[in-house]
């Protein structure tokens, strides 16, 4: 039984659609993540999620529960990580944990969650006075405090220095590991790679592609490319029975190949074969970047 479900979503502002039938389910115990670019309707969805939006059509479920209408429910069902400005600047980090967790009838125990999130020595700080990673922290140990089944982090690491953001990583992975389900909004690429056990790319509005992070690399035309300059040359005829080589390029003595593994292994026995020597070789794979890049690309541009 999925733990969200969203089907047929639509969200229009001024009649024009910026959510427009938008459907995907997410499994308990997953993390699952939404890519897409500025303006794709990511957050229109996840606010629907949330149940601070109303659908235009369409249906939202988390654990069973209409976000709209069974919303004291769904405050215990789901945590949510909370926007800059709902916090008053005089409170400090210790009477924020406290007060959220007042408003459960089990929350966490808020020194552990501020230890985990390195709040431990800002407890007294008032929220005005945190940097901005430290204030993001806050919200993420804020939307974890009330014990949730399902939490909805938007752009979590944004702002997050590059150790605090491993820190979240890790932090995030052991809440999955909890049996916590993640729902993730991200532009970080490495982020949503590393984390995400399932992928919905949102392309103005739609869904473009869902899939795990290496089921999209692999249906990206990018595959895999070995470039390397031969000892001598080789001449097309050697190069032209290459399996799955979709393009060979030459430029100043050297041979760029684009293809899969299976060209790669190919390209290497050839070379031995022929008893050539490969200089400044190098084999790279198409990344998650490559495979967003190429799904959310606007075609008539
Ligand atoms: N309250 C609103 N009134 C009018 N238009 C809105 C409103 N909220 C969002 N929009 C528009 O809806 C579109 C989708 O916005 P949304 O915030 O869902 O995108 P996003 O994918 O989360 O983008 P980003 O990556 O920039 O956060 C945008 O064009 C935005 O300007």
């Amino acid at each position: 039984m999925p733990i969200i479900e969203v089907n047929g979503l639509r969200k229009a502002y001024g009649g024009r659609p910026v959510v427009d039938d938008v459907t995907f389910a997410v499994e308990e115990g997953e993390i699952f993540g939404i890519l897409g670019p500025n303006g794709a309707g990511k957050t229109t969805t996840v606010e629907c999620v949330e149940g601070l939006r109303e659908p235009d059509a369409g249906a939202v479920r988390v654990a069973g529960l209409d976000p709209r209408t069974d919303r004291d429910q769904l405050t215990r069902t789901l945590g949510v990580q909370l926007q800059e400005s709902e916090l008053q600047e005089k409170l400090t980090v210790r009477e924020a944990l406290e007060l959220y967790g007042a408003f459960y009838p089990d929350p966490a125990d808020w020194r552990g969650l501020a230890e985990r999130l390195g709040l431990t020595g800002k407890l007294t700080t008032r929220f005005g006075r945190l940097s901005g990673g430290q204030k993001q922290r806050l919200f993420i140990a804020l939307a974890l405090i009330g014990r949730p089944r399902v939490v909805v982090l938007d752009e979590l690491t944004t702002g997050l220095d590059p150790r605090a953001r491993r820190d979240t990583w890790k932090l995030i992975e052991e809440v999955r590991d909890s049996g916590v389900t993640v729902l993730l909004v991200t532009h970080f690429m490495e982020e949503a790679q590393r984390l995400c056990d399932r992928i919905a790319v949102f392309k103005q509005g739609r869904v473009a592609a869902l899939d795990t992070p290496s089921g999209l690399i692999r249906r990206s035309s990018g595959g895999t490319v070995i470039s390397f300059a031969p000892s001598r040359p080789l001449d097309d005829g050697d190069l032209a029975g290459l399996p799955e080589a979709a393009t060979i390029e030459r430029r100043n003595g050297h041979l760029t190949i684009h293809g899969t593994d299976t060209t790669v292994n190919a390209v290497i026995s050839l070379l031995a074969r022929h008893q050539i020597t490969a200089r400044q070789l190098r084999v790279t794979d198409s990344t998650l970047d490559d495979a967003f890049l190429e799904l959310t690309e606007d075609r008539e541009n």
